[in-house]
């Protein structure tokens, strides 16, 4: 903490950095990460009152909330963690902050392992998994069902611009699960031998609607139109408690280059001469071509099966049931008390 004015840990700052940059992804992942800078940042805190302890922990929760938008498992992380933040000095502080954060990630393990068993016992031996993206509460269903010895097989989504189908099939093939992997719009194609549709969230609406990686909402339709049940495999640190009183998920759009390289860009951009007349103005941007790259989509209730999470399955319209329980009414930001 070199620089009085900031108040955040640099391991801090690194977390986020990393949750931003996508090296940390994934809504139970970045779950874990963030109550453990908030750990780190507890541990490493100079603060002399505890008032000033408090401040930093409510700044370091701020640094890493403003890394992306969609996955409320991170401010329900930090809510979490927040709220377990008590005791009269800085040392009580320290120590019961350090131990909420475990107590967070050691559940949230416990939630991933348990979501699993239950989720495992819609897959019957031999049948065909399709996959989009990646998702560690999806991939914990298809690992307890191998590990009673059900046998599996995976049809898996690629998942532009980023290929998170790489790594549930670099995943799936290391418990020797048979994958075939095609590109997002061979899905219609590949149902017709497909079982189930297994797919994770980052955030669950009151009303049931998923919210998870774009191409969700396409491949739910399709499986529904194809007949193959569509199985959300998700904590209840998903379920998003603001959508109990109205607000909407906001969806990540992130940067266009993911989509399209500069170079590529140039190409297609080139050819009407706009280009060049923008770039004589100084604006670089205006050349007539514009790229959305949304990182999430909506899937509506009624094309979700079951919402499989650590306490047993649901409709996604009972969903809800469970939030109030979960959640009550009103939550507010992570650092208000
Ligand atoms: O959409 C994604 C990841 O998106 P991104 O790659 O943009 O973070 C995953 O399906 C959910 O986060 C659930 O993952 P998990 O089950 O591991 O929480």
């Amino acid at each position: 903490m070199d620089d009085p004015g900031r108040n955040v840990d640099p391991a801090v700052e690194a977390t986020a950095a990393d949750i931003a940059a996508m090296d940390v992804r994934g809504a139970a992942t970045i779950a874990d990460a963030a109550a453990g800078a908030l750990a780190t940042q507890a541990d490493r805190s100079d603060a002399e009152t505890p008032a000033a302890f408090r401040d930093q922990l409510r700044e370091a929760a701020k640094t890493l909330y403003e890394t992306r938008p969609t996955a409320v498992s991170l401010p329900n992380a930090l809510r979490y963690v927040l709220r377990g933040m008590d005791g009269e000095t800085v040392a009580e502080l320290r120590a019961s902050t350090i131990a909420r954060a475990e107590e967070f990630q050691r559940d949230l393990a416990q939630a991933q392992s348990t979501l699993g068993a239950v989720g495992s016992n819609r897959l019957r031996d031999g049948d065909v998994v399709m996959t989009h993206c990646h998702s560690t509460d999806a991939l914990a269903c298809i690992e307890a069902a191998l590990e009673d010895g059900t046998e599996i097989e995976a049809i898996v989504k690629e998942t532009r611009p980023r290929k998170q189908g790489h790594i549930t099939a670099r995943q799936l093939r290391e418990w020797g699960v048979p994958v075939t992997l095609i590109v997002d719009s061979a899905a219609r194609r590949y149902l017709d031998r497909a079982d189930h549709v297994l797919v994770g969230a980052d955030s669950i609406a009151a009303d049931g609607s998923v919210v998870n990686k774009v191409g969700t909402s396409g491949l739910a339709v399709t499986a529904r139109e194809r007949g193959v049940p569509v199985m959300v495999a998700a904590q209840t640190i998903k379920l998003h408690p603001d959508t109990m009183t109205g607000h909407t998920v906001e969806i990540e759009m992130r940067d266009e280059r993911e989509v399209l390289a500069d170079d590529e860009r140039a190409e297609i951009a080139a050819d009407d001469g706009r280009a060049e007349i923008a770039a004589d103005d100084g604006d670089s941007t205006d050349d007539g071509l514009s790229v959305e790259n949304p990182a999430f989509d909506v899937t509506p209730p009624r094309y979700v099966d079951a919402i499989v999470t650590e306490r047993g399955q649901f409709p996604p319209e009972s969903i809800v049931t469970l939030m109030r329980e979960l959640f009550g009414e009103t939550t507010g930001e992570p650092w208000e008390r």
